[in-house]
């Protein structure tokens, strides 16, 4: 894994982002998809569109993929906390992969690198970002992983038995691709494995691994919002 570069950013390769944030929130049980629910005072989503906005990026468009039946919500939040970064709105589909393809769709040019980027992570350093779009313009793909901290066990038959640790990597997004590999690998059939872009890609392209972050949580339970929370008031990472 490279570690976050922090030479000055050099980019060659026009940058998109796709922000998915298409899902409905079910296991955080709130009476709203999380992406809306306010961390800090602000909607989720905004703070992580405002990742994707820093000047360092340089990014030409984001994608914000959203629930078809969300878009009024959005634009009531827009008016609300007076959000005027550039985006483009498109509806997501059942699944990620769906909304995923969705976002593809609507991207401006076939060329560049483009970051799919989860929209309910939003304290993603722009460091991240930064090394994630460098190595796939270098490399064609790459994503963002972190060293597990905890033990972990795969269950058999007879009960579990240990991994190791040493050789896997937990993995998070911004996840940056070339847009013709990134195309050319959502025109094959959804498979009920896709977790994630690279598990798509992967078939067609090695993964390059950039170096993530601890703080770039998923918020997917109550639990991870309070986390974000603290993380802001006391670390909020650049
Ligand atoms: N049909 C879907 C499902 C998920 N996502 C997005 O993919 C990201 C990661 O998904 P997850 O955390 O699973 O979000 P939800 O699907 O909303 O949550 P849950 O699985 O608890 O319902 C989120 O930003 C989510 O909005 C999406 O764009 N379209
Ligand atoms: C894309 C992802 O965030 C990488 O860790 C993760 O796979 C999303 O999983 P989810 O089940 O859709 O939350």
């Amino acid at each position: 894994m490279t570690s976050a570069d922090t030479s000055p950013t050099v980019f060659s390769a026009p940058r998109f982002a796709i922000l998915v944030a298409g899902g409905s929130g079910s296991r955080m049980g709130a009476d709203r998809p999380k992406q809306f629910l306010l961390l800090a005072g602000e909607p989720v989503l905004l703070h992580t569109l405002r990742r994707f906005a820093d000047p360092a990026l340089g990014v030409q468009q984001c994608v914000l993929v959203l629930p078809p039946d969300q878009f009024e919500t959005w634009q009531q939040l827009c008016a609300e906390h007076a959000i005027t970064l550039p985006h483009t709105v498109v509806a997501g589909g059942a699944t990620r992969w769906a909304s995923v393809r969705n976002g593809l769709a609507a991207l401006s040019s076939p060329e560049g690198v483009v970051a799919v980027h989860d929209g309910v992570r939003p304290l993603t350093p722009v460091s991240v970002i930064v090394a994630a779009y460098q190595a796939a313009q270098a490399h064609g793909a790459a994503i963002a992983a972190v060293v597990p901290k905890d033990s972990v066990r795969s269950l058999s038959q007879q009960g579990s038995y240990a991994l190791d640790r040493s050789r896997l990597r937990l993995v998070q997004t911004p996840q940056c691709f070339e847009i013709g590999l990134l195309r050319r690998a959502y025109q094959l059939p959804e498979l009920p494995t896709f977790t994630d872009d690279a598990s798509v890609v992967e078939d067609l392209h090695p993964i390059q691994l950039v170096a993530g972050d601890y703080r770039n949580l998923k918020i997917t339970t109550p639990e991870d919002l309070l986390l974000a929370e603290a993380i802001l008031a006391n670390s909020p990472p650049q």
